[in-house]
């Protein structure tokens, strides 16, 4: 099926809880989905977040129905759209799926394409142009109503085809990285539009992107998926307050990483761990036993430029020393790397103030962003640790 032909697919308007349960898929010996499971509330936006390749556009196409789970079941308010030899076709599942592309029909109008989603439900032409006309006028598109695709501008095409998908009252949306192709400004200003009449609608919504940002801003929940299996499913702030794994860490945006060893548990839920920089205070993540290595994960949020000056003279404990490798200007201040005594480059760490290349400094670690996961099996032990300073390590 075209995307233009199920992306205003026919529907109803009833909504309910989208549960998916054991979702398999393979291509070949790959397997591209490994038993996803879980639930949306009706009217709840969940946006599916993971890196090329780890099966998005797969699940998101099951969901749609233009792809066929190898095992598995899809329901949404109760009726099956997939199961064992159950498959509903896109038009049966009262869902719209909006496009990277945008898939609107060339030869037609703004009008035209918002219309053609209402086709099956054969209204009179009056109530028609009144749905058209609303839903043009909701995404600030009223006044093109009779332009076609190639009149209008990416973001302007992409309104169309949000139009096109809320027209008809679905109780499923799906949009499938609908924001990639147009630029950062204009990315921001859709996110918003796509976010208010998304929740005005009542629609249940499926959203992927690989974007963490735009994960965050968008979703009540945050599904991560990993090489297929859905690794993390949490509102945006447990994704970034506690990531699941190092991976789901890694894709959610980190300052840097050190390898250490557990020195103490100090306080419940919080590891002193010795590194090759200095000692630093972590959120723990999993068990830790004393002496044993660890992984830390930094937030760049975490990561503090402190007093300026040497590195020994009136440190504030629990302090990195460091050196600013880089600067840039982000307009409200300044992104610095800086480098620590081990060699490890933190990056993206921010003040108002910028520090000139070769500023000595030192940085502190809020430990609400410093995540200490136990090092795998495989990964090499720190080469050199610095012994600990029992100064106690301020935890905040
Ligand atoms: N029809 C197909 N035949 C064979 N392999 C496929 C097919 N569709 C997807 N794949 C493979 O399945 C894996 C997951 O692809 P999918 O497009 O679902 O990932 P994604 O997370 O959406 O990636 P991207 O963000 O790059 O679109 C990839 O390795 C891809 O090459």
């Amino acid at each position: 099926m075209r995307a233009a032909d199920m992306s205003g697919a026919e529907t109803t308007g009833t909504t309910g809880t989208l549960h998916v349960a054991g979702l398999s898929k393979s291509f070949g010996a790959t397997r591209v989905l490994d038993e996803v499971s879980f639930a949306v509330e009706p009217g709840r936006f969940l946006v599916l977040l993971g890196p090329s390749g780890s099966g998005k556009t797969t699940l998101l196409r099951c969901l749609a129905g233009i792809e066929r789970a190898d095992a598995g079941s899809i329901r949404l308010g109760g009726r099956t759209l997939a199961e064992g030899r159950t498959h509903l076709p896109p038009d049966k599942r009262e869902l719209a799926m909006v496009f990277q592309d945008y898939a609107l029909w060339p030869h037609m109008t703004a009008a035209g394409n918002v219309g053609y989603a209402l086709r099956r439900r054969r209204p009179g032409r009056e109530e028609s142009a009144t749905k058209v006309a609303s839903a043009l006028t909701r995404v600030g598109l009223g006044e093109h109503a009779e332009r076609y695709p190639h009149q209008l501008s990416g973001g302007q095409q992409q309104r169309v085809a949000l139009a096109r998908a809320l027209v008809a009252e679905p109780g499923l949306l799906l949009f499938d990285e609908p924001l990639s192709n147009l630029d950062a400004d204009l990315r921001e200003r859709l996110r918003v539009e796509i976010a208010t009449l998304t929740r005005e609608s009542g629609a249940t919504v499926v959203y992927i992107t690989h974007d963490q940002a735009e994960a965050f801003a968008l979703a009540d929940t945050v599904g991560v998926l990993e090489q297929g299996r859905l690794v993390q499913l949490a509102s945006p702030e447990d994704v970034y307050q506690r990531p699941a794994s190092p991976f789901v860490a890694r894709f959610t945006g980190l300052a840097g990483e050190l390898a250490g060893r557990v020195a103490d548990t100090p306080h419940l839920g919080r590891v002193l761990c010795a590194t090759a920089a200095g000692p630093l205070v972590a959120t723990a993540i999993g068990t830790h036993q004393d002496g044993a290595a660890v992984q830390l994960l930094l937030r760049p949020a975490a990561v503090v430029l402190a007093a300026e000056g040497g590195p020994d003279a009136d440190a504030p404990s629990g302090s990195l020393a460091g050196t600013v490798a880089d600067t840039a200007y982000r307009g409200r201040g300044y992104d610095h790397v800086v480098e620590l005594s081990d060699g490890t480059r933190l990056t993206g760490v921010f003040d108002r103030r910028p520090r000139p290349r070769g500023t000595r400094v030192r940085v502190t670690v809020d430990p609400d962003g410093c995540f200490a996961y136990p090092a795998s099996a495989s990964q090499a032990e720190p080469d050199a640790v610095t012994p600990i300073n029992r100064t106690p390590v301020e935890v905040s």
